[in-house]
C-alpha cells in the first residue's frame, strides 16, 4: 500500500485492497444498499451513465469522489456499462456487520466483462457473445495465427489455426467476439487492436505448459488427444489465455465447458470480411438487422435456434454428408406439413441452452427452472413427433435429446407455477415439497390460529376459565391466568412473571412455538434458499446430458424452421454434385422477393468448366447486382443445408465466395474508394481457385476510364484464364463485352430493360449477348434528376456521339487481348481504335483546337505585340 492509502480510513484502505485486485476494472463496492465508485471509476461512470459525481469525506487531505448506484437499479447500470465496453467486478459484504471489527469483510465476488456475459438481462438473445483470444507465432517463416472462442452462456469452446492475418480478420469479422484478447508482446494489425473490447494480456497468460494444465483440468482429461487438437499447439495457448480470464472473471467453476472443438478453416466456405458485409447475411450494410438473409431465414421457435441458424449462415460447411442429412430430414418435415406441430411444441421450449450455463454458474434463477421445467415437460410429446420422421439425423437428434421424466415431476413438484424473478424473497418452492418449509411457512402464517388452539386445549385440560395465551416484545409467548385461579395452574407451566392480578406461565409447547414462531419467517427463507440451491446443484449433477439435450432441440429447431421456410417461400432442395460447376434454373433473391411488391423475376445460371464466366451488362437498376447476390446467396444456403429459392440448382464444389461490391470510403483505415475497391480485387485475384464464386460488380468504376476499363479488363482476364474461377462480370464497360470473342469460357449476358414513352422499363430477365442500349439518362431522370439537366446531357450525348462518328480515332477504346504468354502476365493492350455505343467518356476526349494552340505558343519567343495579337487569335477560337 502507497503511503498515501495508509493515511486512509480502514473503508477506504479495504476499497484500495479491493481495487488492487482488479486495477483495470470498475469496481461497485457495497455500502448497505448503494454499490458506490469512487475515484477514476466514480468520474468514468458518472460521464456514461449520467449520474452525479459527488464527494465522500476525505481521505489523505483530498476529498474523495464518488457516485453511488442504488442496489435494486445495479442491472440496468450494469448492462449498459458492459454494452459499452467497460467491465465491472463487484465488491459484496460477506463478513457479519454484528460480529465485524472495522470494516465488514468484503470480497469481489464477480467481474462482468463484455464477453463473459451470463446475465439473461444483459444478452442479446439472438446473438452469440463470444470471448476470443487470439495468438500467433513464426513457423517456417510464415505466421501461423491460433484462435480461441467461448460463448459462456452455452459451454461452446472452439480451437482453429489459420495461416496468414486475412483469414485470422475474416475469422474474427465471422465471430464479431465481445471481448479479444491478444498477446501483448505480438505484433497484431490494427484492425485488430482497435476492435471494440480488444484487451491485451501479459505474454505468460499463453504459455504452452499453463494452457495444457488449464485445459486438461477444466475438461478432466489427461491429454488433449481426445478432441483431435493437441498439434495446434498456437491456438492452445490461445485457448489457455482465454481459459484464465474466463476462470478469473467468473470466480468460480466453469463445469458446464466440457469439450473442445475445433474449426478447420477447409470445412467451411472462406467469407472474406468484404464480402460478407455485401451479402448482408445477418447484419445489412447500415449494420442494422433487416433485409439480410438471416432476416428471411430466422422464424426459428426458440433463441438457440436463431443462434444456431447465424452460426450456420455465417459458416456454410462443404460436407455433402452432413448437408444430404440436413435436406433429407428437412424433405421429411415438408410432407404433410410435419413441421407444423413440431415447431409448436419446440416454441415452448425457450433458451435452455442458456438456461443451462446459469445451472453451471449457480445463477438460474427461478424463473430459469420454471422454463426449464415447462421445456422438459414437452419432450416426450416432441419424441413422438420425431418418431414420425425417418431421416437419419432426426434419429440422431432424438437419441441426443432423450426424456427427463423424474426431473418434470421433480420441477412440477418444488417449484409454483410462475415464480417470482429472483428467490431472495421467497415464495418460490410450492407447497408439499418439503415438510419442514410448509411448517415454517405454516408457522408463521397461522401463528394466531394455533395460539388461539392452545388456549383452547388448555381451557379445557385445565378447566381454568380465565386461562389465555398472549405475547409481549419482553417475555414472549405466554399463558396468563387470573390470580385468583393461578394456583390450579399444572405442574407443568413455568411461572415467567407475576402481575397485579394474573401470573403468567410458559409451557415447554409454548417455548417451542415461540421459538419457532419467531424465527419462522428468516428460516423460512433461508430453507426454501437451501432447498433452492440444492435443486440447481442436482441439476447440475445432469448437466451433460441435459447440455446435449439443448444442443439437439436447437438444431431440431433450425432444421424445422429451415423445413418450414422451404414450404413457405416456395424452395426447392439443391442437388449437391462433385462436378465443378453451378446450375440453377429459375433463381431468386431470397431477401428483394420479400421486399418486393412486384412479382420476383426468376432467372437461372449456368457455370461448368465450358463456361465459367459472365460479363453481364445491362442498364443501371436493371438488376445486375440482385442477379449476382441471389446466386451467392443460392450457394450459400446450400451449403447450410437449406433448400433453395429456385426451381432447381445444381452445386459443384465451392470453397470460397468472393464479392468485390459497390463500397464505401474506409475513412477510418485511411483507405479511398478506389483504394478499398482495388485491395479487395487484389485479395480475389491472389486466392480465388477454379471452385471460388466470385461477384465482380463495375470494378474500376472508381478512376477515370481508361484505368478503370483496363484495370477490369486485365482482371477478367486473369480469372479467366489464369485462375479459371467460377465468375460473374458486371460492368458498365461495353468494351468487355468483346471478351468472349477472344477466351471461350466467357460468356455475355444482359438484364434486359425497353423503352416507353421515353420511359425507361426494367424486365430483369437475364437474356444471351450483351446488353444493346445503357438507359443512363433514363435512369437519371427516373431518379428526378432536374428536367433542365437531363436535356443538357442528351445534348452533350449527341454531340459525342457525332464526334465519335466523324472522328473515330478521339474516342473510346477497345482492348483487345494479346495472349498472355506467362501466368504473371495479365497486361491488357489497349488499342485506341472505334467508339461504342454504349459509354461516352467525356474526360477522354482529346485536347480540343484551342487547347492545341495555346500548348504549341512558344511564349517566351513572343514580342508583346505578338502576345496581344495571339490573345485575339484565341478569343477568336472561342466564337
Ligand atoms: N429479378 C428481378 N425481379 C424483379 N425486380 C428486380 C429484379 N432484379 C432487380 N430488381 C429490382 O431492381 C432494383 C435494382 O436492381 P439492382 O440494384 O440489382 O440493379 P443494378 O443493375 O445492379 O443497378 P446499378 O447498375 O445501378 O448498380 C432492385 O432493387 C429490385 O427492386
Amino acid at each position: 500500500m502507497s503511503k498515501a492509502a495508509a493515511t486512509h480510513t480502514p473503508m477506504m484502505q479495504q476499497y484500495f485492497r479491493l481495487k488492487a485486485e482488479i486495477p483495470e476494472i470498475m469496481l461497485f463496492y457495497r455500502m448497505g444498499d448503494f454499490y458506490e465508485l469512487f475515484y477514476d471509476d466514480a468520474r468514468t461512470a458518472s460521464r456514461l451513465l449520467d449520474i452525479t459525481l459527488t464527494a465522500r469525506g476525505h481521505s489523505g487531505g483530498e476529498p474523495i469522489p464518488m457516485a453511488g448506484i442504488p442496489y435494486h437499479a445495479a442491472e440496468g447500470y450494469i448492462g449498459k456499462l458492459v454494452r459499452l465496453g467497460v467491465s465491472v467486478g463487484i465488491a459484496e459484504q460477506i463478513g457479519d456487520p454484528a460480529t465485524s471489527k472495522g470494516p465488514v469483510e468484503r470480497k469481489v465476488v464477480r467481474v462482468i466483462t463484455p464477453g463473459t456475459l451470463t446475465d439473461e438481462a444483459f444478452l442479446d438473445e439472438r446473438r452469440d457473445n463470444l470471448l476470443v483470444a487470439v495468438n500467433k507465432q513464426k513457423q517456417n517463416k510464415e505466421n501461423l495465427y491460433g484462435i480461441a472462442m467461448l460463448d459462456i452462456s452455452s459451454g461452446r469452446f472452439v480451437v482453429m489455426e489459420v495461416s496468414n492475418e486475412d483469414s485470422l480478420l475474416a475469422e474474427l469479422e465471422r465471430i464479431k467476439p465481445a471481448e479479444l484478447l491478444y498477446n501483448e508482446d505480438q505484433a497484431f494489425p490494427d484492425a485488430l487492436t482497435n476492435r471494440p473490447g480488444a484487451k491485451s494480456q501479459a505474454p505468460w497468460h499463453f504459455e504452452s505448459d499453463t494452457a495444457f494444465r488449464l485445459l486438461t483440468t477444466q475438461l478432466k482429461t489427461k491429454d488433449l488427444r481426445g478432441f483431435g487438437c493437441e498439434h495446434l499447439i498456437v491456438a492452445i495457448q490461445a485457448a489457455g489465455a482465454l481459459l484464465q480470464y474466463a476462470q478469473d472473471t467468473q470466480r468460480s467453476g466453469l463445469p458446464h465447458i466440457r469439450t473442445l472443438l475445433i474449426e478447420q478453416p477447409d470445412d467451411a466456405i472462406i467469407i472474406d470480411p468484404a464480402s460478407r458485409k455485401n451479402l448482408e447475411i445477418d447484419i445489412n450494410q447500415q449494420g442494422g438487422t433487416e433485409h439480410t438473409l438471416a432476416w428471411v431465414m430466422d422464424r426459428t421457435a426458440t433463441a438457440m435456434g436463431s443462434r444456431l441458424l447465424r452460426r450456420w449462415l455465417n459458416r456454410p460447411i462443404r460436407n455433402r454428408d452432413t448437408l444430404n442429412q440436413r435436406q433429407q430430414l428437412i424433405a421429411e418435415s415438408i410432407d404433410d406439413y410435419h413441421w407444423e406441430p413440431l415447431h409448436q411444441q419446440l416454441k415452448g421450449i425457450g433458451d435452455i441452452e442458456r438456461i443451462l450455463s446459469r445451472v453451471a454458474l449457480g445463477s438460474a434463477r427461478p424463473r430459469d427452472l420454471a422454463r426449464l421445467r415447462d421445456a422438459l415437460a414437452r419432450l416426450p410429446e416432441l419424441q413422438t413427433l420425431l418418431t414420425s420422421l425417418n431421416a437419419d439425423r432426426a434419429k440422431e437428434l432424438s437419441a441426443l435429446i432423450k426424456h427427463y421424466p423424474e426431473w418434470v415431476e421433480k420441477l412440477q413438484k418444488a417449484i409454483i407455477d410462475n415464480p417470482p424473478v429472483i428467490i431472495r424473497d421467497g415464495g418460490v418452492i410450492a407447497t408439499g415439497y418439503d415438510e419442514e418449509l410448509d411448517e415454517l411457512r405454516g408457522i408463521s402464517k397461522n401463528a394466531g390460529d394455533y395460539l388461539l388452539e392452545i388456549e383452547q386445549r388448555e381451557k379445557e385440560k385445565t378447566g381454568i376459565s380465565t386461562l389465555k395465551v398472549g405475547y409481549n416484545r419482553v417475555h414472549g409467548y405466554f399463558i396468563e391466568i387470573s390470580k385468583a385461579q393461578s394456583e390450579a395452574a399444572p405442574v407443568e407451566y413455568v411461572r415467567r412473571q407475576t402481575l397485579k392480578n394474573a401470573e403468567r406461565f410458559i409451557t415447554p409447547e409454548l417455548k417451542e412455538f415461540e421459538d419457532k414462531a419467531l424465527s419462522a419467517k428468516s428460516r423460512s427463507l433461508s430453507r426454501e434458499k437451501h432447498l433452492y440451491e440444492q435443486l440447481v446443484v442436482e441439476l447440475a449433477e445432469d448437466l451433460f446430458s441435459l447440455q446435449d439435450t439443448a444442443t439437439g432441440l436447437a438444431e431440431l429447431d433450425v432444421l424445422i424452421n429451415l423445413a418450414e421456410r422451404a414450404s413457405t417461400l416456395r424452395f426447392t432442395p439443391p442437388k449437391l454434385v462433385a462436378e465443378r460447376g453451378i446450375e440453377i434454373t429459375a433463381g431468386r433473391h431470397p431477401v428483394v422477393e420479400e421486399i418486393l411488391e412486384d412479382p420476383f423475376v426468376a432467372n437461372g445460371l449456368e457455370l461448368n468448366s465450358m463456361q465459367d464466366m459472365l460479363i453481364i451488362t445491362g442498364p443501371n437498376m436493371g438488376g445486375k447486382s440482385t442477379y449476382m447476390r441471389q446466386n451467392a446467396l443460392i450457394v450459400l444456403l446450400a451449403h447450410i443445408g437449406s433448400y433453395v429459392p429456385a426451381d432447381s440448382a445444381v452445386i459443384g464444389p465451392v470453397d470460397r465466395i468472393f464479392t468485390r461490391m459497390g463500397s464505401a470510403d474506409d475513412l477510418a483505415g485511411g483507405r479511398s474508394t478506389f483504394m478499398v475497391e482495388m485491395t479487395e480485387t487484389a485479395n480475389i485475384l491472389h486466392n480465388a481457385t477454379p471452385n471460388s464464386l466470385v461477384l465482380m460488380d463495375e470494378v474500376g468504376r472508381g478512376t477515370s476510364t481508361f484505368d478503370g476499363l483496363s484495370l477490369a479488363w486485365a482482371a477478367a482476364v486473369h480469372l479467366a484464364k489464369e485462375v479459371h474461377a467460377l465468375t460473374l462480370f458486371a460492368t458498365h464497360y461495353f468494351e468487355m463485352t468483346t471478351l468472349p470473342e477472344q477466351i471461350g469460357s466467357v460468356v455475355n449476358v444482359h438484364l434486359t430493360a425497353t423503352e416507353h414513352d421515353d420511359r425507361i422499363i426494367f424486365l430483369h430477365n437475364v437474356e444471351p449477348g450483351p446488353a444493346s442500349q445503357s438507359y443512363g439518362l433514363q435512369v437519371a431522370q427516373l431518379a428526378g434528376v432536374p428536367k433542365v439537366v437531363i436535356q443538357q446531357a442528351k445534348d452533350k450525348l449527341h454531340l459525342l456521339e457525332k464526334e465519335s462518328f466523324h472522328n473515330p480515332s478521339d474516342t473510346l477504346p477497345v482492348i483487345s487481348l494479346v495472349e498472355s504468354p506467362a501466368k504473371q502476365s495479365i497486361e491488357p493492350l489497349i488499342e485506341v481504335t472505334s467508339g461504342s455505343p454504349m459509354q461516352s467518356d467525356m474526360f477522354a476526349q482529346g485536347p480540343s483546337d484551342i487547347e492545341i494552340a495555346i500548348a504549341e505558343l512558344a511564349v517566351d519567343d513572343l514580342t508583346p505585340r505578338q502576345a496581344l495579337e495571339e490573345i485575339y487569335r484565341l478569343k477568336s477560337m472561342l466564337g
